[in-house]
């Protein structure tokens, strides 16, 4: 039978983790490779424009911060002003962190940015749903949740057809081996410039880029739920970043982290893969 280590190792083998940084170089060395793989997929796609919602989060932070870098090289070493990056704000009524948010689009200085509040799509929606008026309202406000993260794919999308644009997802390996996404909602992209990553690492990538420490180190929120309001994600899945993050990294954690990560991680397997068919 597989030892732990072997079963994190497995895990992180699967996500396609990112080693640990052993030194700044080394950080630097990957976080330039992600940008000219942006700069370089945006060129084999014929396009020339990135979309991606920017929500006051780290994530968003820095994979938004990587891209406009991505998009001023480009626009510099082709001579091409249509490269550009539209940032969008997409905030559900009055967001609770609209400041830290539109602090995020002063950081990132993106070339354009689209503000598209969600609220009347995702009330559209729900009171479309029938089904929906007659559940727990602990079950509802859940449910709705993830309509929100799904309405958020479809402005993206929106936006992204109506520039020619690819939209970028901020998924990362420590929210992607809990499953810690809707899946088709923010698990929804065209590129991904964080995936393998580790939260500490595309903190460490926010904060080399310039960000403000108190926009690197703002407390992960998916801030989906009405009844709970920018419910932490760690209080969410019950797990620290910094424990999925040893986890990834094979280091030891304790026997209740590991089963917590390994179950979670098994019962969101069909969130990562393709839908399946007979
Ligand atoms: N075994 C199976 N095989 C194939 N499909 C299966 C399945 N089990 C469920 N499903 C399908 O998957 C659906 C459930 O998945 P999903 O709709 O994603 O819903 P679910 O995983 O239940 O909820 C999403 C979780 O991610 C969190 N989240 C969402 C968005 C953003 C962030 C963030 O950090 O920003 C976090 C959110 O707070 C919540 O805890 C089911 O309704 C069903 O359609
Ligand atoms: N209010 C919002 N406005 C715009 N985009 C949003 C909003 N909420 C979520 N998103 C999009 O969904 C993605 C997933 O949200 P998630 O909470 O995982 O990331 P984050 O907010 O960027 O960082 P953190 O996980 O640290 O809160 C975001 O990165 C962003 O692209
Ligand atoms: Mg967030």
């Amino acid at each position: 039978m597989a030892n732990s280590l072997e079963i994190q190792q497995t895990i992180a083998q699967a996500l396609n983790v990112c080693p640990p940084f052993k030194t700044e170089q080394e950080m630097i060395t990957e976080l330039k490779r992600r940008i000219q793989f942006l700069k370089d997929t945006l060129k084999q796609s014929g396009l020339k424009v990135y979309v991606l919602g920017i929500s006051g989060g780290v994530d968003s932070l820095t994979a938004g911060m990587m891209t406009q870098r991505a998009i001023n090289e480009l626009r510099e070493e082709m001579g091409d002003s249509a490269y550009r990056f539209i940032a969008v704000r997409l905030p559900y009524k009055q967001q609770a962190d609209e400041a830290e948010a539109m602090q995020s689009i002063e950081v990132i200085a993106p070339d354009g940015c689209e503000i598209i509040n969600i609220a009347p799509s995702v009330e559209g929606m729900v009171s479309s749903v029938h089904a929906l008026q007659t559940v727990a309202e602990a079950k509802r406000d859940f449910v709705i949740g993830n309509i929100k993260a799904r309405e958020r794919m479809v402005a993206q999308y929106a936006v992204a057809g109506t520039y020619d644009g690819l939209v970028i997802g901020t998924d990362h390996a420590a929210e992607a081996v809990m499953g810690f996404y809707t899946k088709f909602g923010d698990g929804a992209f065209d590129i991904g410039p964080l995936i393998g990553l580790v939260k500490n690492q595309v903190r460490a990538f926010a904060h080399y880029l310039g960000a403000p420490d108190y926009l690197v180190n703002k407390v992960p929120t998916a801030d989906l739920e009405d009844l709970k309001p920018g419910l932490p994600d760690e209080v969410a899945h019950g797990v620290s970043y910094d424990d999925i993050d040893a986890f990834l990294h094979g280091k030891s954690v304790s026997s209740d982290i590991f089963k917590k990560i390994v179950d979670t991680y098994h019962k969101s397997m069909h969130k990562r893969k393709l839908p399946i068919g007979p």
